[in-house]
């Protein structure tokens, strides 16, 4: 059974509770367990046969509606009972199980400490891909981890939303936890510590809160520019690094700008945060979001072809965030429809968020697809043979690479190992066989078809 991520899932929760009542939804959706995808069936664990039934009647076209958002052609949904519940199953004609107390009323409110953020346990190091967009930022932080109050403090990281800040962070923090332990780690966004700042003067247990903020040996503060316009806090926080920096422990800042753009904050704050390191971490290159790709598809053990990653990280070019996204969307996608990956259904699977004529073509890309098209390899196509059945699905190649990409005559020629006017040749040679030689026309058509994401053998719909 292939796992269904957690990401898609809490999407189809979404769809759900959109449109059912909160005292349906937590009757009856809450305990639901998403079990996987098996056979393009999403399978979703319930606690007994009294449940399942109801399932069935009562909740299934709103499950399949849920999938459809989500681009399931023909969306199939099972329910299975939980092993854990078969002793307590419920007769058919039972009533339905009484609902869940609210959140909150049987249960305490959280205390600050409950209140904690925790390390994610994927942010780490090891998980971490490299790129020239942030082997600045990871190399600072990694210095800090090993140095920590020693090398750089605070490190202050800046860049846009989804770009790996938080990750980089909790990485630091699992090196120190491994590394150096007993220290004491806190992680916490400017609104919590806000938050936490309020509720400690409310309560009056500001004691509390300043040992709780003083007496760390790591503090990592996400989307410190929330601290703009703050007046309360920024004082409170001013107090709190001073704490720390005069013991030598180590801060680490996040922001999606540097301090000089942070506006009203306060100067003594902002030069403090100039005391360290500024770092910022910009979008990743092409190759970088290929290898995000590739390790998170390994690490959920998702066997697929690289040349749909390709297509994936040719679309989402600015967020990592969206780039994960993304590639569960396909992998749903793929699953619920039952269909094997291939670049044509993930353009179609992401063809929500991105219209298939936008599927940016790379000169390899067309290469390759003509290669398979002709049945032979791109090294052959490319290489100095002068047959027929060379030149043929070379010149094609040429003029497809010529129509799909932005590439001019020089860089296509110097792709092929060949000067512009032969490309120029090749392009005016199909121009004038299309329409006129039924098998060269249909080869054209067929190949730009699937270049636009347009067309697969395997998918039809
Ligand atoms: N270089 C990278 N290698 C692997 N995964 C990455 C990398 N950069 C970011 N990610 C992943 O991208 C996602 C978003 O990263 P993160 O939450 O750290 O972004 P952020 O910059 O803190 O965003 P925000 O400003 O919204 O808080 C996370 O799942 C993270 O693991």
């Amino acid at each position: 059974m292939r796992l269904i991520s957690q990401e898609i899932w809490a999407d189809v929760l979404g769809y759900v509770r959109k449109n059912i009542s909160e005292v349906e939804y937590h009757t009856w959706f809450a305990p639901v367990k998403n079990l996987g995808v098996q056979e393009g069936s999403l399978v979703l664990g319930v606690r007994n046969s009294f449940a399942q039934e109801w399932f069935r009647k009562h909740y299934l076209e709103l499950l399949e509606d849920a999938l459809r958002s989500l681009g399931a052609q023909n969306p199939q949904v099972s329910f299975q009972v939980l092993p854990a519940a078969q002793d307590a199953l419920l007769l058919p004609s039972d009533p339905p199980p009484p609902p869940p107390a609210p959140a909150g009323r049987s249960v305490p409110a959280p205390t600050p400490v409950e209140n904690r953020k925790v390390l994610n346990p994927k942010y780490t190091f090891e998980n971490f891909v490299v790129g020239p967009n942030n082997n600045l930022a990871h190399a600072a932080a990694l210095a800090v981890a090993e140095s920590p109050g020693k090398a750089y403090n605070p490190l202050f990281i800046y860049g846009d939303v989804g770009l790996g800040k938080t990750h980089l962070m909790h990485a630091v923090g699992h090196y120190m936890t491994e590394r150096f332990p007993g220290k004491r780690i806190e992680y916490v966004s400017t609104e919590s510590f806000t938050n936490d700042l309020i509720n400690a003067i409310r309560e009056d247990r500001m004691t509390q809160f300043r040992n709780r903020y003083r007496s760390v040996d790591l503090l990592l503060v996400d989307d410190i520019q929330f601290l703009a316009g703050k007046e309360r806090t920024q004082e409170e926080f001013f107090h709190t690094f001073n704490a720390l920096y005069e013991n030598h422990k180590q801060i680490i800042l996040s922001s999606d700008r540097p301090p000089k753009d942070i506006q009203t904050l306060e100067g003594r704050l902002r030069s403090r945060f100039e005391w360290g390191l500024i770092t910022d971490i910009q979008s990743p290159e092409y190759e970088t979001r290929v290898a995000i790709l590739k390790m998170n598809a390994e690490h959920n053990r998702i066997d697929i072809p690289q040349e749909v990653l390709e297509l994936i990280a040719r679309q989402v070019t600015t967020n990592i965030r969206e780039l994960e996204g993304a590639l569960m969307r396909v992998v749903a996608f793929c699953s619920l429809n039952n269909v094997p990956f291939s670049r044509a259904v993930a353009a179609k699977a992401l063809s929500n968020v991105f219209t298939p004529q936008e599927v940016k073509v790379e000169m390899m890309d067309v290469l390759r697809q003509v290669a398979a098209h002709y049945n032979m390899s791109p090294d052959v196509i490319r290489g100095s043979g002068r047959v027929r059945e060379v030149v043929l699905p070379r010149q094609v190649a040429q003029y497809l690479i010529r129509e799909l990409t932005d590439h001019s005559l020089p860089e296509i020629g110097q792709f092929f190992g060949r000067d512009h006017s032969t490309v120029m040749h090749a392009i005016s040679k199909v121009t004038e066989q299309v329409g006129r030689e039924p098998e060269i026309t249909a080869a054209v058509e067929t190949l730009r078809r699937k270049m636009q994401g347009l067309e697969d053998d395997e998918y039809d719909t």
